[in-house]
């Protein structure tokens, strides 16, 4: 994965010290970076040089899709990666709007499949998506959102990488995401597979060539903790191939993907990787 080693390396030599309130850290950021990933070939974009924890990345993904607000429904699919943000963060454990233990509140899916209309009634964009896409419609609005500026505060974390664009060009489909911030050492790992993924189930989904995803990020950082081991260690590694992602063909359905489906129906070819890196995380 050059174009990840060449962000991070950006981010090193270009980078500008920006203190961040919410966590308390600075962070070494640049702003603007594309990268794409080629789903029609399979490759895969698993980062290689250390190992990658993608099962995990998969599961937060799934649990997006089923429209989840909780943490305890996140670690039953297989990841723990919303337990600090919805049990640990001071600013959420004092809303008013916190329902409890494990609460994450309204984010991501629960906007992406249950967005409020002012009349009360709720719109369910992913829904809406699959089917157009279904019947080979691109209405060039394709588009799902998981940002609702009107209900920030009613969740735990603002959705970072919040809108994802769909197109249909003759029988292919195109995605394009977009990223306000990226932790790159620790979320960018997670988000690149999951553009790639989100690309690849819904041209299964919808009947459709999976083509290139294009993945937009704004704000690209390394936290002031993360610099050394970026530095001396995953920087100085050379990238090896990138495996292929193989998905379980039975998956034909939204209503799969929201029933049946767990990591079991994902399995990753041909994936070597340097040994693991353990970054810091801040809530
Ligand atoms: N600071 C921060 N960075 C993030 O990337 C991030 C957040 N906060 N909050 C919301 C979600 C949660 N995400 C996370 C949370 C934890 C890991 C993490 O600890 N990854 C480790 C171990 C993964 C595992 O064992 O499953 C890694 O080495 O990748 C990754 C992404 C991505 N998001
Ligand atoms: O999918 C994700 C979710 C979160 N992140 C990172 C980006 C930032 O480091 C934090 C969020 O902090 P904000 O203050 O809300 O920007 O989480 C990510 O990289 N990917």
């Amino acid at each position: 994965m050059r174009q990840y080693l060449d962000l991070c390396r950006r981010i090193v030599d270009h980078g500008v010290w920006i203190g961040n309130k919410r966590t308390g850290k600075r962070c070494l950021t640049v702003i603007n970076a594309d990268l794409s990933y080629d789903v029609a070939n399979n490759q895969f974009p698993l980062i290689t040089t250390r190992k990658s924890y993608w099962k995990a990345a998969i599961a937060e993904f799934l649990g997006y899709i089923r429209g989840y607000d909780n943490a305890a429904d996140f670690r039953k699919l297989g990841t723990k990666t919303w337990d600090a943000n919805a049990n640990d963060n001071h600013v959420w454990l004092n809303s008013p709007h916190r329902k409890g233990n494990d609460d994450m509140g309204r984010v991501y899916g629960v906007q992406g499949r249950s967005w409020r209309k002012p009349d009360g009634s709720h719109l369910d964009q992913l829904r809406k998506v699959v089917d157009n896409l279904s019947n080979g419609i691109d209405d060039r609005g394709e588009i799902i959102t998981f940002y609702n500026p009107g209900e920030i505060e009613l969740g735990c974390l603002r959705p970072c990488m919040h809108t994802h664009t769909f197109s249909l060009l003759g029988d292919t489909l195109h995605l394009t995401s977009y990223q306000r911030s990226c932790d790159v050492p620790l979320g960018l790992n997670f988000n690149q597979i999951q553009v790639y993924i989100f690309l690849a189930l819904m041209a299964q989904i919808t009947g459709h060539k999976a083509g290139q995803a294009y993945h937009k990020i704004v704000n690209a950082h390394i936290y002031e903790d993360q610099l050394e081991l970026m530095q001396t260690v995953q920087l100085l590694r050379e990238p090896l191939p990138l495996p292929r992602l193989e998905i379980n063909p039975q998956i034909k359905t939204l209503q799969d993907l929201e029933t049946w489906v767990t990591m079991d129906d994902f399995k990753v070819v041909g994936y070597q990787s340097h040994p693991p890196i353990q970054y810091p995380f801040s809530v």
